[in-house]
């Protein structure tokens, strides 16, 4: 059995709450919130299996497909299924995010701050057999888990990771049918066709990651920098492919036919909606939580860094695409606030309202259209999530 807090939230935190206008009541549900799991596709055969190695009955989440619940305490992580990927753990506030963007087979999907990767796995496994995705992160420690997780689930066959800053991020996706640009680029210049992946790099592309991260920790790179490719699915349309033609950029025209079919803008936050987070620092110092996370001057620069975030997201989407903004932060400030500030200065953006919400056991943010997940009200960890349209123009 897992450890669990029941220690008061503590003093800071709940003056953060009182300022952004969080009733602190919605977290006194949170230890008994249920931990959640998804099924892999295609094990739903094998659930009285896998209840009987975890020793829990798994409750159906009947408002969400592939959904399990089971209690805080129950330990998954040293279970086989766990191990051999037929499970895996994602709130099913993180699902529901996941599940709004509405994926289909053949999508190009763009999931702009990917690390550490539940919500990138669940969006392969929707995608199915065609389309790709494109995971992008700021963080290469925080990407590289992302790269072990594909690879523990066997979903990275149509995906591509990119350390790089999502509000800059420009990259075209990749059509997985274009076997004549393969064909073509297959007469260029040798070392500059991707060939398939391995963890086992060429030692110049080694040689050259390490100047590349050099650089970075002497902030040499200049905006104009190629992201770094970390990994790359044998179908995500990279392999064969030249520098050149990986590194092609959108203009902004090229994206309203050519960009992405999806984007998900799951943006860095306080993570206040996430007591279990916030009970990390239980262990980490109270000091540590005030400077890393409730700081007023970090919370003002990440409120930018968001705005910034879902700009760069939607500049990316195609006409008739869908976006999605999430963040498991309850304030207004980083939620309600930017899609208003971003609605006012974007015509072609339209707010969706999310139908298969209604049955969903959530509430509407201060906006309408948009939703709320907290502890209270969904037995989930907090979420806020508001879905976009791009309007052709
Ligand atoms: C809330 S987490 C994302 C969680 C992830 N979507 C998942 O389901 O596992 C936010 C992520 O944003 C990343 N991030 C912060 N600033 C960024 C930036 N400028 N560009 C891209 N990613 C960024 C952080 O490194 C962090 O991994």
């Amino acid at each position: 059995m897992e450890e669990h807090s029941k220690s008061p939230l503590p003093e800071a935190f709940l003056s953060f709450l009182e300022e952004n206008g969080i009733d602190p009541s919605i977290y006194t549900a949170s230890d008994s919130t249920p931990r959640y799991l998804r099924l892999k596709p295609g094990s739903e055969g094998e659930l009285e299996e896998i209840e009987a190695e975890i020793k829990c009955k798994l409750e159906k989440v009947n408002w969400l497909p592939g959904f399990y619940s089971l209690p805080p305490d129950v330990l998954i992580a040293n279970s086989k299924s766990y191990l051999d990927g037929k499970i895996y753990g994602i709130d099913a506030a993180s699902g529901a995010a996941v599940s709004v963007l509405k994926i289909l087979p053949g999508d190009d999907v763009l999931d702009l701050c990917a690390a550490p990767g539940a919500k990138l796995c669940m969006m392969l496994d929707l995608l199915g057999d065609s389309g790709s995705v494109t995971g992008v992160d700021v963080a290469s420690h925080r990407l590289a888990a992302c790269r072990t997780m594909l690879q523990k689930y066997s979903l990275g066959d149509r995906c591509r990771l990119f350390v790089a800053d999502g509000t800059s991020f420009s990259l075209a996706p990749l059509r997985v049918d274009s076997l004549s640009r393969s064909f073509e680029s297959a007469f260029g210049k040798k070392d500059e066709i991707f060939r398939e992946w391995t963890s086992r790099r060429p030692w110049k592309e080694r040689k050259r990651a390490a100047k590349a991260r050099e650089a970075k920790s002497l902030q040499l790179v200049s905006s104009s920098e190629n992201p770094e490719l970390i990994f790359y699915g044998r179908h995500s349309g990279v392999v064969g492919l030249s520098k050149n033609e990986l590194y092609k950029t959108m203009s902004d025209l090229e994206v309203s036919c050519s960009g992405y079919d999806k984007v998900l803008v799951d943006a860095e936050c306080t993570h206040d909606g996430s007591v279990k987070h916030i009970q990390k620092f239980e262990h980490w110092g109270w000091k540590t939580l005030q400077r890393r996370v409730l700081d007023a001057e970090r919370t003002d620069s990440l409120t930018v860094l968001q705005l910034k975030l879902l700009r760069n997201g939607f500049r990316l989407l195609k006409a008739g695409g869908l976006l999605v903004y999430s963040t498991c932060s309850l304030t207004v400030a980083q939620n309600e606030d930017i899609v208003e500030q971003f609605l006012k200065e974007n015509a072609s953006a339209e707010l969706q309202e999310i139908d298969e919400a209604k049955e969903w056991p959530c509430k509407s943010g201060r906006i309408p259209k948009t939703l709320r997940f907290d502890p209270l009200t969904s037995q989930t960890s907090g979420l806020f999530v508001a879905r976009f349209t791009k309007l052709a123009t």
